[in-house]
């Protein structure tokens, strides 16, 4: 067996606390699940034995499991009761399911048949493939949120894109030259979704009281949103009970919407609650319509001042099973000052306005961290 040096690696840049510029040698997590390793490298390790993570095939033995509340499109442009449930179903946990989305199969599979294109190369063909890139930006094939040499390191491999602004990756080659139609089925399917988010921030902004359709909207702009696209590919793991797929975080975005292709499960959120991690039940059942998932970031958090508050969730790993996801962060214009709407303050948390661009580039100087740091910056 190779040492795990000589695996293929992802090379991390990143500036030391004297202010000297660093290289960190990240491994590429495929490569590692590709020599079927029986062991779980120490950077990968999250828990100490004893306190294991409950992963999806401990679902028998009892997990608990969250019903996300799965809101109807042709309802909500139709019928109050469904605008009450998306109230609902947006303030218990931050997220919910969405059906008759009316974006296309053949969209949807483009996506997956692309994505999995691009993961089915070799190593060598995926870096080819996606060339240069500013790694300051968090785009491109690789790592992110990697700042230390014992940083314990997620079971995850990405790719993440600016989809919009349309000319955002001008000048840099983030999108993979391979497979050739990866770009033309990731940009179909993130016009059809950004369609759905507008609806669902009209729906966000008519559901308070009083109601205000445009208060959550105004912010957005087609010709210059920022959406980015982050494809997540989560390997067979030796030891889902020790590693995390990605760990637990919010969103920096204000509507963040997910995809997965098959039954893999895997995401979990927080239920404040009950101070509990939750499975979440995101059925896909061959032949039917694929269910998006829905989930608040903390630009919307801020905008609602707390109303819908950012989720807290993560991705476990499973071992004998290979995830994909495909996450869309749907963002008003770096320069938009968003502020928040007046509310009730019923938790006594107030958030000011803010700078859409300074909020995210806090966010990524703040992460990766296991409370909700970030969003304090925020803070009336
Ligand atoms: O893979 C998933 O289901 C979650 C991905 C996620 O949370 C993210 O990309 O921010
Ligand atoms: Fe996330």
């Amino acid at each position: 067996m190779e040492k795990i040096d000589q695996i293929p690696h992802h090379e991390a840049k990143l500036v030391d606390q004297n202010g000297m510029s660093r290289i960190i040698r990240v491994p590429i997590v495929q490569e590692l699940a590709r020599r079927g390793l029986d062991f779980l490298p120490e950077r990968f390790i999250r828990v100490s034995p004893g306190n294991e993570i409950a992963t999806p095939s401990a679902h028998d033995s009892g997990e608990a499991c969250h019903p996300i509340p799965i809101i109807d499109m042709i309802k909500l442009r139709s019928e109050g009761e469904e605008l009450s449930k998306l109230a609902r179903a947006s303030k218990e946990c931050g997220m919910f399911l969405v059906k008759n989305h009316g974006i296309q199969s053949e969209v949807l599979s483009g996506v997956r048949t692309a994505v999995k294109g691009f993961f089915g190369l070799s190593f060598e063909e995926k870096r080819a493939s996606v060339g240069s890139y500013s790694s300051t930006d968090n785009v491109g094939y690789g790592r992110n949120f990697v700042k230390s040499e014992d940083q314990r390191l997620d079971w995850i491999d990405r790719l993440t894109m600016k989809a919009a602004p349309k000319d955002a990756t001008l000048g840099l080659r983030v999108w993979p030259q391979n497979p050739p139609n990866f770009r033309e089925a990731i940009e179909k399917y993130v016009e059809c979704a950004r369609k759905i988010c507008d609806e669902l921030l009209e729906a966000l902004g008519e559901s308070l009281t009083p109601p205000e359709k445009n208060v959550f909207l105004k912010y957005f702009e087609e010709e210059r949103s920022e959406i980015n696209a982050r494809v997540n590919y989560y390997p067979p793991c030796p030891r889902p009970d020790l590693a995390m797929g990605i760990n637990q975080h919010t969103d920096a975005s204000a509507l963040t919407v997910l995809i997965q292709f098959e039954n893999s499960g895997g995401l979990q959120v927080f239920k404040e609650d009950e101070m509990k991690w939750f499975r979440v039940e995101w059925p896909v059942d061959d032949g039917e319509e694929l269910l998006l998932l829905v989930n608040f970031g903390d630009l919307m958090e801020i905008m609602s001042n707390g109303c819908f508050k950012s989720s807290w969730h993560r991705a476990v790993t499973q071992k004998d099973v290979e995830r994909f996801s495909v996450a869309l962060f749907y963002n008003p214009p770096a320069e938009t000052e968003i502020e928040p709407i007046e509310s009730k303050q019923i938790d006594g948390v107030s958030y000011k306005k803010v700078v859409v661009g300074d909020y995210i580039k806090h966010f990524y100087d703040v992460n990766p961290t296991d409370t909700k740091e970030a969003i304090k910056f925020a803070l009336l």
